[in-house]
């Protein structure tokens, strides 16, 4: 099974608040439908924020640690990403992928260390169904703290770990991690060795941005591949374009 993370930086215009790249997330559809017609494999998708989301959340002050107890500033935040959420189930419905929706607000929750718990008995339904999930970075309560924002890498991590996934591919806006001389770099096992070289986003990001990605993909059983959307087809049918981190 492969779990997907399509990047807000490759759907939306990052750098425009609420602006969708309908483009590319038509590219990305393309390419989800083309494999789902070849075979049976199961897949979830998690999609990030973009110009959705970390507008919201940086404008109420939330991020991964800071809360808020403010339940409006909460579905702002929210309100955003289930916006996104809808654009990309239409895009996947009108190829004929079955994509329904999960809303972590409405399932995940925080301790109050930060762990992150995700209940996946309704994702692995919806597979054995034969249906493609659809997850989203959101808001969630957070014991202590109110709601804080989850990325949507660290789903995809909880996701690959509690359903074993085979595959872990992030889609983003560049074709992989790249060195000091932009050249894309072949495989990352070890933070340190690439820390300098890894920066946040370019644009509003409350979750860490290449550094994050890095680090979270890195505890994980699954190598985890870092690619751009050039290479999503590719990733889909099997390669390991881009980034592998293992
Ligand atoms: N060494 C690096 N290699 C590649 N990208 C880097 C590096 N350091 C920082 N970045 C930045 O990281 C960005 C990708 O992270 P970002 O969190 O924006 O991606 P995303 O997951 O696609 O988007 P979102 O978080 O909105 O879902 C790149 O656009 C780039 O600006
Ligand atoms: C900012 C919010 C609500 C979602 C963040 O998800 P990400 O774009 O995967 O980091």
């Amino acid at each position: 099974m492969i779990v997907l993370k399509l990047g807000g930086s490759v759907i939306t215009e990052k750098d425009r608040p609420e602006t969708l790249d309908g483009d590319a997330l038509e590219r990305a559809a393309d390419a989800i439908a083309a494999t789902r017609e070849s075979g049976p494999e199961d897949l979830v998708i998690v999609h990030g924020g973009g110009s959705f989301g970390h507008h919201n959340a940086s404008e109420h002050g939330v991020t991964t640690t800071e809360g808020t107890h403010d339940a409006s500033a909460a579905l702002d935040i929210h309100g955003a990403m289930t916006t996104l959420n809808q654009f990309v189930l239409r895009r996947l419905l009108e190829r004929d992928v079955e994509a329904v929706p999960v809303h972590p607000f409405s399932a995940a929750a925080r301790d109050s260390k930060g762990e992150l718990d995700l209940p996946t008995g309704q994702v692995e339904t919806m597979l054995a169904e034969g249906f493609v999930p659809v997850l989203h970075g959101d808001v969630i309560a957070h014991a202590g703290a109110g709601a804080t924002v989850v990325s949507g890498d660290e789903l995809v991590a909880e996701l690959a770990r509690a359903l074993s996934a085979d595959r872990v591919g992030l889609c983003s806006t560049v074709p992989g991690v790249l060195d000091d001389g932009d050249a894309v770099i072949d495989r990352i096992d070890d933070f340190e060795t690439v820390a300098d070289v890894l920066g946040t986003s370019e644009a509003t990001d409350v979750t860490g941005g290449m550094a994050g990605k890095v680090r979270t993909l890195l505890g994980l059983e699954a190598a985890a591949s870092i690619f751009g959307l050039e290479s999503l087809a590719s990733f889909l049918e099997g390669e390991n374009p881009g980034t592998t981190i293992d």
